[in-house]
């Protein structure tokens, strides 16, 4: 079939079909008119005919009519079709940004050893890759304790400190899945124990060192170093721990103070509002956009092991042999090498402990003796600040709630004192102390004898260390909160290490999210009702001239 239109006219001629003679078809105005002259045709094939070419008569009207009529109109058109595909556009790019945290979780992961003076703990972290600078977002997931003690006792035989951390290492390939291994970063950190070491023989601690850095170099992780870190760092990290776990620092609340009692040094940190006097104990942080002045310090030979060897050398230097000690439990006895208390780094210097070779260590269960004996190692008589804590330390007074963790919340956590007044805790402790060996060796089974020998020496220290060291009174004794672990992890230095290292606590507090809920529902739906209406006007436009001719043809 021919169609054939001429404007002049405004007459289409259309060519002969298959039992069509000829067709001519004419417009006036709206209306369309077509004459068929037919020889053999049904009615149904000439309708057919004639819709056909009604429609391409009705296409080509509307653009010329258009044209003749509105010549803003194509313009009109495109523009419209632009602002639909903008709001398209704008719609989709809200959604992908906003619902950004709602994709599939990815998680990243990071391993910190805490090569501490009595063992090694082993600390894998995970954290989900897209919200790295929310706070509270990284969580321990496991925990693996390395047999054996701390690494500073590989001394005599170095290339076994790194060996002994083979089974945690193992476990931590099997928790973190493979694809990730290559970017996990691990950190070793050591305390107090490397640092008595480093003092004692530097080039043996180095050794130790180097025996862990090689051996964690095997694994397939992204090893970031093996180093001592300064009581400063261990205070300041423990204190990051608990305020992240306790999201403080996000919603900007009162930060917590942190206690960290270990084996061979203990750390207070906490914000004051008092002048830091001495410039060591002060350090400044600049997190989510605030700005904390925190003092720290770190006593090193505090921890509650090198505390006990302070008090034994004491006593042994001014009391007659055997050796009754009011820390331990009547009925106790055991035999010793002087040695075995002098040779530590914080004790050398008391020549008169070199008189014996060995000697027998009797208990003598007596909680007020011990306080008076534990009180002893404290120099409380000379302080060159406005106010210290013990052996000449500045330090202000406490303020605000504790988090205090690590071996004072195993220690007290034992002995059932978290939470008792300070009154009550004297009360209880003394009867603790004065209970026969016998009887306590008889209620805890097993419980290793060396550790169950010392509570009643560890809980009188933590007392003394808390109450005459560093001024908690009575009245404040209740702002202690005793704590293993905060939602899951544990707190302890190395959950801050890892965040400061990896830079996952901003300076600055991070952009809001791009949309509050409610702002971003009342946009997508101003954004769809423009669309709509847009559509409709479209329609509207492209259809109005078929829609009134349409009326009049039929
Ligand atoms: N379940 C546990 C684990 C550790 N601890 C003690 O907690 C202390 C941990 O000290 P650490 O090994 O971290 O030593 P530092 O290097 O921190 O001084 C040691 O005195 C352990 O004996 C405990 O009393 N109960
Ligand atoms: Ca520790």
């Amino acid at each position: 079939m021919q169609i054939i239109y001429s404007d002049q006219f405004s007459q289409w001629y259309v060519g002969t079909g298959e039992c069509l003679d000829s067709i001519v078809a004419k417009r006036q105005q709206s209306v369309l008119s077509v004459n068929f002259a037919t020889s053999s045709c049904s009615v149904r094939s000439v309708q057919a005919r004639f819709v056909e070419l009604w429609l391409y008569v009705i296409q080509r009207d509307i653009t010329a009519e258009m044209k003749e009529k509105n010549p803003w109109h194509r313009p009109l058109i495109i523009f419209i079709a632009i602002l639909i595909a903008l709001g398209i556009i704008a719609l989709v790019a809200t959604a992908v940004v906003q619902n950004k945290p709602l994709q599939p979780q990815k998680y990243k992961y990071g391993i910190v050893l805490d090569a501490g003076s009595s063992h090694t703990a082993v600390y894998i972290y995970r954290w989900q890759a897209e919200k790295e600078n929310n706070t509270g977002m990284v969580q321990q997931i496991h925990e693996c304790d390395v047999k054996g003690k701390g690494i500073s006792s590989y001394s005599s035989s170095v290339e076994r400190a790194g060996l002994s951390l083979r089974e945690c290492m193992e476990e931590a390939k099997e928790e973190i899945p493979i694809w990730r291994h290559r970017e996990t970063p691990v950190y070793l950190g050591a305390t107090a124990g490397m640092r008595l070491l480093r003092k004692e023989n530097a080039s043996v601690s180095d050794q130790v060192l180097s025996s862990v850095e090689g051996f964690l170099q095997t694994y397939p992780f992204l090893y970031q170093g093996a180093r001592i870190i300064s009581g400063q760092e261990e205070g300041a990290y423990g204190w990051i721990t608990v305020n992240y776990l306790s999201d403080n620092f996000h919603k900007a609340r009162a930060t917590m103070g942190a206690l960290d009692l270990g084996g061979a040094s203990t750390q207070i940190t906490f914000v004051s509002q008092q002048q830091v006097e001495s410039p060591e104990n002060s350090i400044y942080f600049r997190l989510y956009g605030k700005d904390y002045h925190v003092y720290t310090h770190s006593f090193l030979c505090y921890g509650k092991d090198q505390a006990l060897k302070l008090a034994m050398a004491q006593q042994l230097q001014t009391s007659d042999l055997p050796l009754r000690d009011p820390c331990f439990h009547p009925g106790y006895s055991q035999e010793r090498t002087v040695e075995s208390v002098s040779s530590s780094p914080c004790v050398s210097g008391s020549p008169a402990l070199s008189s014996h070779a060995n000697f027998t260590h009797v208990g003598a269960g007596n909680g007020t003796l011990c306080h008076s004996a534990v009180r002893r190692i404290f120099n409380f008589s000379h302080c060159e600040w406005g106010r210290c804590s013990f052996n000449g330390v500045f330090q202000p007074p406490v303020e605000g709630q504790f988090g205090a963790f690590s071996a004072f919340y195993f220690v007290m956590n034992f002995l059932n004192l978290t939470s008792d007044t300070l009154e009550e805790s004297k009360e209880k402790l003394g009867q603790y102390c004065s209970t026969p060996w016998a009887e306590i060796k008889q209620s805890y089974p097993h419980i290793k004898e060396k550790y169950l020998a010392e509570y009643c020496f560890s809980g009188v220290y933590i007392l003394t260390l808390l109450e005459d060291g560093y001024s908690f009174t009575s009245d404040k004794w209740k702002d202690i909160h005793f704590i293993k672990k905060i939602g899951g992890s544990a707190a302890g230095w190395t959950l801050g290490y890892m965040l400061n290292l990896t830079n996952m606590i901003p300076a600055e507090a991070p952009d809001a999210p791009p949309l509050p809920h409610a702002g971003y529902v009342t946009i997508m739906v101003l954004f769809s009702l423009l669309l709509v209406v847009l559509l409709l006007l479209c329609l509207k436009l492209f259809c109005w001239p078929a829609c009134t001719r349409s009326k009049h043809i039929i």
